[in-house]
């Protein structure tokens, strides 16, 4: 069967900021320059640079522990980089005071591991939420921006449940369509696949592609599921060792010729990443004679 996109002529996808001014469409929506950073004084990336154009999907793959979850951090603004500069539509982030804190990250929508939903609010109120907080959109405004990001993950129906009364799936669903709530240029996604069966997993990733074309949305998803980000993302970048160690199409990256690229997309458990963490001898650790 193929997939249907829920907007198709039903409701059309409206813009809360029509009159945002954003820098030319070609350039970058977002770039790492020289980036470097890291937690205490461990340093986890190292000179990363990472480009990526408007309107597309890019992937962040790489070994567990590698820094992708850091990158999200990064354009985020959780986290300052060390050296380098993390650049959204053109504006460094890093000098940012709180109100231009507040006016980026109200053009990114973030949808966390698991979706994170407020478990003691309908899905209504989850995706009315960033509405509310971000807003003073008058109430009759915001039930129709709830219930047309609803109508887009199909879950217009399912309005007044609780999380707790919907399948892991349908909560998903629920997590991106509040994740788009308002509107924003970029949607960040850290594991929007974990804990889904195949079949929820094809459907979510189907609509995180769906939504990015048909909102003009850019995407970078943080994930394992290599096949579904794969079939979805436009680029792909490897996170290992500190750095980006390959950038490319999917399909480049399935030919690569680098044996870590090649370790991981293949799913080898040799190569260059070691599976034990490097430790003391074992001799040492368990006290006997070499
Ligand atoms: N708040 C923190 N304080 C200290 N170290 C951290 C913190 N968050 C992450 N780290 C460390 O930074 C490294 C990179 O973590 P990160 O979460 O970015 O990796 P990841 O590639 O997303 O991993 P995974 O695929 O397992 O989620 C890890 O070694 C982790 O232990």
């Amino acid at each position: 069967m193929a997939w249907c996109f829920p907007y198709h002529g039903a409701l059309p996808p409206a813009r809360l900021w029509p009159d945002r001014v954003t820098s030319s469409a070609s350039a970058p929506l977002i770039e790492l320059r020289n980036v470097s950073v890291g937690y205490g004084d461990r340093v986890i990336l190292n000179g990363v640079n990472l480009k990526l154009e408007r309107g597309k999907v890019l992937a962040l793959i790489g070994t567990s522990g590698g820094g992708k979850t850091t990158v999200l951090r990064l354009l985020g603004r959780q986290l300052r980089p060390l050296s380098g500069q993390v650049l959204f539509d053109g504006q460094d982030l890093a000098p940012l005071d709180l109100a231009g804190l507040y006016a980026v990250r109200r053009r990114m929508g973030m949808l966390f591991q698991f979706g994170a939903l407020f478990t003691d609010l309908t899905v209504f109120e989850n995706v009315a939420f960033p509405l509310r907080e971000h807003t003073d959109l008058p109430e009759a405004m915001i039930r129709d921006l709830v219930l047309m990001k609803l109508n887009a993950v199909g879950l217009r129906g399912a309005r007044d449940l609780l999380p707790s009364e919907v399948s892991g799936g349908m909560a998903r669903r629920v997590a991106l369509a509040r994740a788009i709530a308002l509107d924003p240029d970029l949607v960040l996604y850290d594991e929007p696949f974990a804990g889904l069966d195949p079949i929820s997993l094809g459907v979510a990733a189907r609509l995180i592609r769906d939504l990015n074309d048909a909102l003009g949305l850019t995407s970078v998803i943080v994930s394992h599921d290599l096949h579904e980000t794969f079939e979805i993302a436009d680029v792909v970048a490897m996170v290992a060792n500190g750095r980006v160690v390959a950038q490319g199409t999917p399909d480049e990256l399935r030919h690569s010729d680098d044996p870590l690229v090649r370790q991981f997309v293949g799913a080898q458990a040799d190569g260059p990443v070691r599976f034990h963490q490097p430790a003391k001898p074992v001799a040492e650790d368990f006290g006997v004679q070499p």
